[in-house]
């Protein structure tokens, strides 16, 4: 009868969270479906500036929920500037959210279309002494959402891949250095914004959403290899890492920006 944490199986999914973590009916929860024609263009909306070290990269761990690059984040090495934020914000870790199939995966969803997956990188506003402070202010964290969309195989996200026969199961975790994530951002920076949350318990309203409206591509057999990643630990009856993505949730009234016309 262990209790068992939160997850993305019926008895433990997205539909239960509210449960344990009442934020989940909040009024700036993520992610969203984002409608373009609804995106109003600001043209006061500043370009994304992403400064990324690749030195700062440090292991992948198996976390049970995602596959995720962390990051030393005890320097401004890796940083976000400019787009909808104000201030310095600090790469804290990337990670993905992907389907059983290509027909679903991505959690952010656009004109109601679904991406087989979604880069999310996690950056916190160093105007708060860590990442945990920041994950509960309003302005707390930047995540820049990135679409995965089928297409020829991607060799700069095959680094990431290749990782993952070590971290198969919960838990594992490996070393993990000299990668750049700025080679899995698509050539335009176009974005849409809002104010959001994380998209996982805790759920915190905290973080403001910057979603690059180009995809990156990957390989129907790339997305193979994450999903040969396993929920469970060694040992345990094993349970494939697949559909680890909410769905989009009520936008109740909030405005999405594009930076874009
Ligand atoms: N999918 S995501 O980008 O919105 C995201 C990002 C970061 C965390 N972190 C969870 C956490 C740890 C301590 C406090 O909070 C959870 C979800
Ligand atoms: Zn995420």
């Amino acid at each position: 009868i262990m209790s068992h944490g939160w997850g993305y199986d019926p008895e433990n999914g997205p539909d239960t969270w509210s449960a344990q973590f009442p934020v989940a009916d909040g009024p700036r929860q993520s992610p969203i479906d984002i409608v373009t024609a609804d995106a109003h263009y600001d043209e006061n909306l500043q370009p994304l500036e992403v400064k990324y070290d690749p030195g700062s990269s440090s292991g992948i761990v198996n976390n049970g929920h995602s596959v995720q690059v962390d990051f030393a984040d005890d320097t401004d090495s890796s940083t976000l500037t400019g787009g909808p934020i104000s201030g310095t914000y600090r790469l804290r870790q990337f990670h993905f959210h992907w389907g059983a199939s290509d027909d679903r995966g991505s959690e952010h969803t656009v004109d109601g279309a679904k991406f087989p997956a979604e880069l999310h990188l996690v950056h916190w506003n160093t105007k708060y002494p860590n990442f945990a402070q920041s994950t509960t202010q309003p302005d707390g964290l930047a995540v820049i959402g990135v679409f995965l969309q089928i297409g020829d195989a991607n060799p700069q996200l095959q680094k990431v891949l290749d990782a993952l026969e070590a971290i198969k199961t919960k838990d594992k975790q490996i070393a993990f250095l000299d990668f750049d994530p700025s080679v899995l951002l698509p050539s335009s920076l176009d974005y849409w914004t809002y104010d959001g949350s994380l998209t996982t318990p805790p759920l915190l309203e905290s973080v403001t959403w910057i979603v690059l409206k180009e995809p990156i591509n990957v390989s129907s057999d790339q997305m193979a290899m994450f999903r040969s990643l396993l929920f469970t630990q060694e040992g345990d009856e094993p349970s494939n890492m697949v559909d680890n993505y909410r769905p989009p949730q009520a936008l109740k009234g909030r405005s999405v920006r594009a930076s874009f016309k």
